[in-house]
């Protein structure tokens, strides 16, 4: 079944929303918490990736792995295509633009960020690569590129209090949305 009608607008029961961000800043943290507080199905894509090999191998300067864009996406069309989902990754632009009700995109602090980075033990390029990325705000400017700019939301995320408001933002976003997405599915 598809999940767009002729107007490209999708026809989902319940919305799908993209937690985005430089890695460090809580893309994981937030939607774990918000997949147990809502009927949101969490997709951690970067355990993903590793899980089923979504990769064309693994580039040792910036100890990471290469995506495989295609892979990828066709590894998540059917589960995002169903609806309910919130999906975590730090890049955006490899999605298509219809998945998408919501893209959050988390920001935080560089010294704040920086600790977390060491925290995990990454090694100085790799820091440094991730801090300019977020003084650049890189992440921010693909989500705008890529989403129409209203779905697109920038959030604070370096705090515990900051988590808490961010999850009650999505706790009462997703039962808005979800309402409205049945309503339009009921009357059409
Ligand atoms: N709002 C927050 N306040 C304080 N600490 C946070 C917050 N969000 C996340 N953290 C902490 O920061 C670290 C990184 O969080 P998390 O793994 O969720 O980031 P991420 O963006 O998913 O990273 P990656 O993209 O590498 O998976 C964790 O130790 C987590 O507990």
């Amino acid at each position: 079944m598809s999940d767009t009608s002729d107007s490209g607008e999708s026809d989902r029961a319940l919305p799908n929303i993209l937690i985005t961000g430089t890695p460090g800043t809580g893309k994981t943290s937030l939607a774990e918490i918000s997949a147990q507080a809502t009927r949101l199905t969490h997709i951690d894509v970067s355990a993903l990736v590793k899980e089923n090999s979504l990769h064309s191998g693994y580039d040792e300067e910036f100890d990471t792995l290469v995506l495989d864009d295609d892979k990828l996406v066709d590894e998540l069309e059917e589960k995002v295509s169903q609806g309910g989902k919130i999906v975590d990754f730090h890049s955006c632009e490899v999605f298509p633009e219809r998945w998408f009700d919501l893209v959050l995109v988390l920001r935080t602090d560089n010294t704040i960020l920086y600790d977390r980075l060491v925290e995990r033990g990454y090694n100085q390029n790799k820091i440094t690569e991730n801090i300019d990325c977020e003084i650049f705000q890189v992440v921010l400017e693909e989500a705008r590129e890529s989403y129409p700019e209203e779905i697109v939301v920038e959030l604070q995320s370096n705090s515990v209090e900051d988590m808490e408001s961010n999850l009650s933002r999505i706790q009462q976003w997703s039962q808005l949305e979800g309402l409205a997405l049945a309503h339009k599915k009921r009357w059409e």
